[in-house]
């Protein structure tokens, strides 16, 4: 299957879920094997990436062939190769309908197929013969919808060992915590060298259907407030604070169930350390990428230097890692949290790391000011509506907050120097994200940094 090499290599870049743009490659290598020979014709492919940096990332990419152009999937076409004699036209399989059947056949055979193996949960019906519909959207994976009944998650960049996703769903199935999408199965595949545990291919879990993302209704909520120059949020229709309220709770109770199922650990003056030294080299690193940062540099090291000063007792716990207002869903009966995967930049050991829930509190947090602010990136100078999205954001965090306190019996919020240091970190990590992925909305976190470094 070497033959798909060529035509990866120049596709791969030019995809959302590609986490490479911007830096330089050294090298590349691709392995791959079918996954179904008949039709849809299926192979999945492995393509390694070495950086000029030294990094080096694997991505994981299902081809579907077709023996002769498709006109329904020209949209989806990566190139046509020569094999065996016959001219193939290669598509992104995901986009491919035929070729999203298999997937869930092989999970309720429980197969192997060459490296991958497939494996049920055995808890709930999985929806076979269905074919999936990709969900469009800014996604760092690649996601099927089955019938409205299951969500089938394809991870594109593979590393060694089991997902966090897969992990922290399974365990919160257990706690019966009802935040959550029940897992329904998931897909590992091999190690080609087979010196490494097998890396987590895909996840499936329920899908929750008849729901909204947290991102879409508070954006809602905000251009409604923006909509009425002279009332103020609680005035408006659309006003998100009991929603915000609500989500506090629902992080509370899955925060509290992470640490009843999964391990904890008391953190001591050495983690406040190294976490403090932590968020300095990715500062460090962001400055390479965002030389706009140097000016709030100081103010942001001054944040992170509280933090090795710390003395109150912590307890760190496994965590979301990532969460924000594109991460929950609102169901008729409350809020769902999705994707336990943590920073899909960060290496997946230091994902599954113990850590303090407020770095999650932090991403929300971060989320509610990037709700309020996004629409001043096309009105910067607009001082009356800063004022609205300042007041918004304020509003819909003290609501947030005061949901977890209510739920946990803690406050999340109160004059907390590890807060600021994970909203401060937080945003220093968007700031790499959207230069790379968002360039427009780069000074949504740079004007909240200028704002954390001067103390705001
Ligand atoms: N179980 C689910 N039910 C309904 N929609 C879901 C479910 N899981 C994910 N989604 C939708 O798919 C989107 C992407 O899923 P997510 O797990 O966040 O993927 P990624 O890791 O690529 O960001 C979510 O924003 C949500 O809208
Ligand atoms: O959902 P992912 O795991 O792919 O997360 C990545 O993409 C997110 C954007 O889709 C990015 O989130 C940032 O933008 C959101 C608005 O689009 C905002 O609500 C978040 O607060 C902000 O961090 C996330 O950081 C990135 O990891």
């Amino acid at each position: 299957m070497t033959v798909a090499s060529d035509l990866l290599r120049e596709w791969m870049p030019h995809q959302r879920w590609f986490g490479g743009k911007g830096r330089e490659w050294a090298d590349v290598a691709e392995s791959g094997f079918f996954l179904e020979r008949e039709s849809p014709v299926l192979s999945v492919h492995r393509v390694q990436v070495g950086y000029v940096d030294g990094g080096q990332e694997t991505y994981l990419i299902p081809v579907s062939w077709h023996d002769h152009p498709t006109d329904e999937l020209q949209h989806a076409f990566i190139g046509a190769v020569t094999f065996e004699g016959r001219e193939l036209y290669g598509y992104d399989a995901m986009r491919d309908r035929d070729a999203t059947v298999p997937w869930l056949q092989h999970l309720v055979a429980a197969s192997t197929v060459g490296p991958m193996h497939f494996h049920p949960a055995g808890v709930a019906y999985i929806p076979e013969g269905l074919p999936g519909d990709i969900v469009s959207g800014e996604q760092s994976n690649t996601s099927l919808i089955y019938g409205d009944q299951a969500i089938l998650k394809l991870f594109r960049r593979l590393e060694p060992g089991l997902n966090p996703d897969v992990e922290v769903h399974d365990a919160l199935r257990r706690a019966e915590n009802e935040h959550i999408a029940p897992l329904l199965g998931y897909v590992e595949i091999d190690d080609p060298d087979g010196e490494r545990p097998p890396a987590t291919a895909a996840m499936l879990q329920r899908f929750v259907a008849n729901a909204s993302d947290g991102w879409r209704l508070a954006t809602a909520s905000v251009r409604d407030l923006y909509a009425e120059g002279d009332l103020h949020a609680d005035e408006v229709g659309g006003d998100f604070a009991a929603d915000s309220e609500r989500l506090g709770a629902a992080t509370a109770s899955v925060h509290k169930d992470m640490a009843a199922v999964l391990p904890t650990e008391p953190a001591d003056e050495g983690w406040f350390r190294r976490l403090a030294e932590q968020m300095n080299a990715r500062l460090d690193e962001a400055i390479q990428v965002v030389p706009q940062l140097t000016e709030h540099a100081d103010g942001i090291r001054a944040v992170y230097a509280a933090v090795a000063g710390i003395r109150e007792p912590v307890v760190r716990q496994r965590v979301h890692g990532d969460l924000h207002l594109g991460q929950v869903l609102r169901t008729a009966t409350g809020w769902i949290l999705l994707d336990f995967e943590g920073e899909p930049a960060r290496s997946l050991e230091s994902r599954r790391e113990l850590d303090s829930p407020l770095r999650d509190v932090a991403g929300m947090l971060r989320s509610f000011d990037y709700a309020a602010r996004h629409m001043l990136v096309e009105q910067p100078d607009d001082p009356q509506r800063a004022y609205r999205a300042q007041e918004w954001a304020e509003r819909n965090r003290t609501a947030y907050c005061s949901g977890y306190s209510a739920a946990s019996g803690l406050d999340p919020c109160g004059d907390s120097p590890l807060l600021r240091a994970f909203e401060a970190d937080k945003a220093v990590y968007e700031c790499v994200y959207e230069a790379r992925n968002r360039p427009h909305w780069l000074m949504i976190p740079l004007n909240s940094l200028s704002r954390i470094s001067s103390g705001d």
